[in-house]
């Protein structure tokens, strides 16, 4: 019986890794085995060290590129050595600047589809800032070409960070979406606190009875209590499909305690580079707090979330145009690291 695979996609930080924690957790109550595959923009892993404790030695990562482009002739090689762990299903959260019909693609390939079969894509979409998106990248027609096609090949849409958007907002992203993707189901979420059950537990059923029930190009979604049957080949567009970004970059940058660290500072640090970061993330531990957190920069707000103690805090920097350079030495005369 082939792996189900289910794909998570959606623009930096709208909240795929929050999704794949309650799908995780869902798993986990099952007693299912998951495979993860997880790749990130930066150099550093930020989202392994938030899913550690999950089912170590199923996760896969791939760092520094994107799957869909620079990482994707890695990508069979992940997925086979999660095989070797006899997953009952493999997520994969992409890069939020990822196409996810790139790896549809892929897992049509000689050597995965004879193992793998995708399940769904699921789309997370940001309720707080998509709308601006098509005017704050009007000048990367690449990238707003990615977002839509995250929407367009959804079968699922996650409209995401609800708690952060008035009503009428709420309704405004409904109807873009709409504009894109007619048949998929758009389901309101904060914190990607949905019911994950129905879709796993069909996987659940299907995989301890080991029957086959799928009809060849027909699938079975089972979403709340709605069933929905469709094509899957009318969604699956062959590889037409343009590498998903060009001018973005990614810096990571070392953050050793230092005294005069505080997260006024990094936060003021960071509205320094708010024309072209999209998104940071990272840990940093905060002295006068003696206490390490998760900092992520999301849109426009940041968040901190205590953690654990990581080795060698550090911080990743996602943009368009980042000056990489001027960002780095700017951080260095602030935090030197001889004064640690
Ligand atoms: N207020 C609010 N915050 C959210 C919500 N969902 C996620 N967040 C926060 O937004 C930040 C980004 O969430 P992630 O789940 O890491 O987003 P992501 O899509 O995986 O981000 P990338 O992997 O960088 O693309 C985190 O600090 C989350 O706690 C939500 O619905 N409401």
């Amino acid at each position: 019986m082939k792996i189900p695979v289910m794909i998570l996609s959606g623009f930096l930080g709208s909240g795929k890794t929050t999704l794949l924690l309650r799908l995780l957790q869902e798993t986990k109550r099952l007693g299912m085995q998951p495979g993860v595959l997880i790749n990130e923009l930066g150099r550093q892993d930020v989202d392994g060290h938030i899913l550690e404790g999950f089912h170590p030695g199923s996760i896969q990562k791939l760092l520094d590129g994107c799957v869909c482009c620079s990482k994707k002739n890695e990508l069979a090689g992940s997925l086979q050595t999660l095989l070797q762990q006899k997953p009952s299903i493999v997520f994969i959260e992409l890069t939020g600047v990822a196409n996810p019909e790139e790896i549809t693609d892929a897992l049509t390939e000689p050597g995965l589809v004879r193992s793998f079969e995708l399940q769904q894509i699921i789309t997370v979409i940001d309720a707080e800032h998509a709308l601006d998106y098509n005017s704050i990248f009007a000048t990367d027609r690449q990238l707003v070409y990615t977002l839509r096609r995250q929407m367009e090949v959804a079968d699922l849409i996650v409209l995401n960070k609800t708690d952060l958007a008035p009503q009428h907002q709420i309704l405004k992203v409904e109807n873009m979406i709409r504009k894109h993707n007619e048949k998929a189901r758009i389901l309101p979420t904060a914190h990607s606190r949905m019911d994950v059950n129905p879709f796993l537990q069909e996987i659940y059923e299907q995989r301890k009875s080991s029957n086959t029930m799928a009809t060849p190009g027909i699938r079975t979604i089972h979403i709340g209590k709605q069933a929905v049957m469709e094509r899957s080949e009318a969604k699956r567009v062959p590889s037409t499909a343009q590498p998903s970004h060009t001018r973005l970059s990614t810096l990571c940058l070392a953050c050793p305690p230092h005294p005069s660290l505080t997260k006024e500072a990094v936060e003021r640090f960071l509205g320094q580079w708010n024309k072209s970061l999209l998104r940071a993330k990272g840990y940093i531990t905060i002295p006068s707090h003696q206490q390490t957190y998760l900092m992520q920069l999301a849109g426009k707000r940041v968040y901190w979330e205590p953690s654990s103690s990581v080795k060698d805090p550090y911080l990743v920097f996602i943009g368009i145009d980042l000056p990489t350079e001027d960002i780095q030495q700017a951080w260095n005369k602030l935090y030197p690291s001889s004064l640690v």
